[in-house]
């Protein structure tokens, strides 16, 4: 049997059906703005309505909102803290504008006194360290933003060992675990040279401080503005994610400053109309329409929105399942088939992201059929077939083939399968109880959700399994092709005159 690997390790990057998390069934309390002395809902150690002031009065002096007249205001909402609109919105108009003067980014890091530490760091793990050195610092001229950031929020990186169990089976387990390792793994260099030997410059920090500030980072930074770009937009970071807006353009642009300025400004628009706050005391039921909110990411399955903030969505398109495939070194065509990957976009390992009720992603099967590729087959892989084979992979080479890739998958989907501790009906049956503590819906849904990819891409290799005896094959369609093959499939021989 031909060596085909395919296993269920996560997505490369540290990245990515149940009730929606911001839509809870009971009927919420109206959201506070700034001076109330409610108790903020929701999320970890959320910041006192007092803090909120402080932030509130520290944009005024910056001169980022104009206190007589807001367009929105920090608030306490279900989510920790949110944008309260102030006025009415139409769609796509803009709910605040934040100058760079106020950002956090590579920059502000690089001008700052452990600027010259930070050179050789990633972006994130620079803007880490600036985070927990302002943080320690009483005079610090960050402090009144710092502050208003929670002390943590339901990303499965917060999770215990009892709440990470009811992930046991689960792709989001094994990437939660790598995102922590190397969390830690850039924590412990840091630590060694610069924390330690600049002691003078930083307070002290843990392995837990500088998880805080990682998730802080990925929950808060906008979804395009990440990797070398990554920036933290005081007030505008307040904005909460709504599953109900399914807009793809993101609600953010960077725009010149104006005329007079070279100062950039991060603009923030909402996707749909906003009542005003003040609308609430007439319209109880309409809470959820004062918050302004935005799409964070269509794109992000519901494991990625579980490790970067702490939420997923029922949305079933949400629910992906990873495919590592791999040419085994040790493939006596290791070379030969590496080679036609790489033509055609492909590396030695390859992802490709199942997602439920979608069909197969593109060069999947391709992709498969070339690590199976053995045998009889294997003279597909000469060179003179260079150019063409991508398009024979497109369709079935051969029955051996075919049934080995079904095979192999399916038997991948099975193994994948028995490593969860409950079945999908035993999952639904506890989401339709409901009241779950939300990072056990998190767990729940999350598990749910693979199990049904796995179970759709085991129903797509059976269905073809099924099929093996009247598909078409490679020599049968080059028959055709040399027309040696009549209407009925019949092959015609040449015969002498
Ligand atoms: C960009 S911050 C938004 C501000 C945040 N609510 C706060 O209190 O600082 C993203 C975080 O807000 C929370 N959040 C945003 N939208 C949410 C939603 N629809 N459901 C649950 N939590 C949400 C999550 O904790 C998420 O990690």
């Amino acid at each position: 049997m031909a060596s085909l690997f395919i296993h269920s390790s996560f997505l490369s990057s540290p990245k990515p059906s149940i009730p929606i998390i911001s839509s809870p069934t009971k009927k919420p309390p109206p959201p506070q703005i700034l001076h109330t002395t409610v108790p903020l809902a929701g999320k970890t150690n959320p910041a006192p309505s007092t803090t909120l002031q402080t932030f509130w009065d520290w944009l005024s002096n910056k001169g980022v909102v104009s206190p007589k007249s807001p367009s929105v205001k920090p608030g306490i909402v279900p989510e920790g803290l949110g944008l309260i609109s102030q006025k009415i919105f139409s769609r796509n108009e803009v709910v605040v504008e934040v100058p760079s003067k106020v950002w956090i980014n590579s920059d502000t890091v690089a001008a700052s006194e452990i600027g010259g530490l930070c050179g050789g760091l990633k972006p994130w793990a620079s803007i880490a360290l600036f985070l927990l050195r302002e943080k320690g610092r009483e005079d610090s001229p960050w402090r009144s933003y710092i502050e208003i950031m929670p002390s943590g929020n339901d990303s499965t990186i917060f999770w215990s060992e009892e709440e990470l169990s009811e992930l046991q089976g689960t792709q989001l387990l094994g990437t939660t675990v790598g995102v922590k390792e190397y969390v830690q793994s850039e924590f412990l260099k840091i630590e060694e040279e610069i924390i330690l030997p600049n002691k003078h410059m930083f307070p002290t920090i843990t392995l837990d401080d500088f998880l805080w500030a990682f998730a802080m980072l990925r929950s808060r930074a906008f979804s395009n503005l990440r990797g070398q770009n990554l920036v933290l937009i005081p007030l505008a970071d307040l904005i909460n994610h709504s599953p109900g807006i399914t807009i793809d353009d993101p609600s953010w642009e960077i725009k010149g400053g104006g005329l007079f300025s070279r100062e950039l400004k991060f603009s923030l628009r909402t996707p749909i109309p906003v009542k005003a706050g003040d609308q609430v005391k007439l319209l109880y039921s309409l809470w959820i329409s004062l918050q302004v909110l935005i799409q964070y990411d269509m794109e992000k399955s519901n494991a990625g929105l579980a490790l970067d903030y702490g939420f997923i969505e029922s949305r079933s398109d949400r629910n992906v399942y990873t495919l590592t495939l791999e040419i085994p070194e040790s493939d006596p065509f290791f070379g030969d088939k590496l080679d036609i990957a790489e033509a055609n976009g492909f590396q030695e390992t390859a992802y490709f992201d199942i997602i439920l009720g979608r069909p197969l992603p593109q060069g999947l099967l391709p992709y498969l059929r070339l690590v199976a590729l053995e045998g009889p087959d294997a003279f597909l892989l000469e060179s003179i077939f260079r150019n063409s084979i991508w398009g024979h992979l497109e369709l079935p080479i051969s029955r051996t083939n075919e049934e080995l890739i079904c095979q192999v998958v399916r038997d991948a989907c099975k193994t994948a399968l028995s490593n969860y501790h409950t079945t999908i009906e035993e999952d639904e049956k506890l989401m339709q109880q409901g009241n779950l503590d939300p990072k056990l819906e998190i767990a729940v849904g999350v598990r749910a959700g693979e199990k049904k990819v796995l179970e759709q891409i085991d129903g797509i290799f059976k269905e073809r399994e099924l099929e093996l005896d009247v598909l078409e094959y490679y020599q049968e369609r080059r028959l055709k092709d040399l027309g040696l093959v009549g209407e009925q499939g019949e092959i015609i021989f040449w015969e002498p005159k």
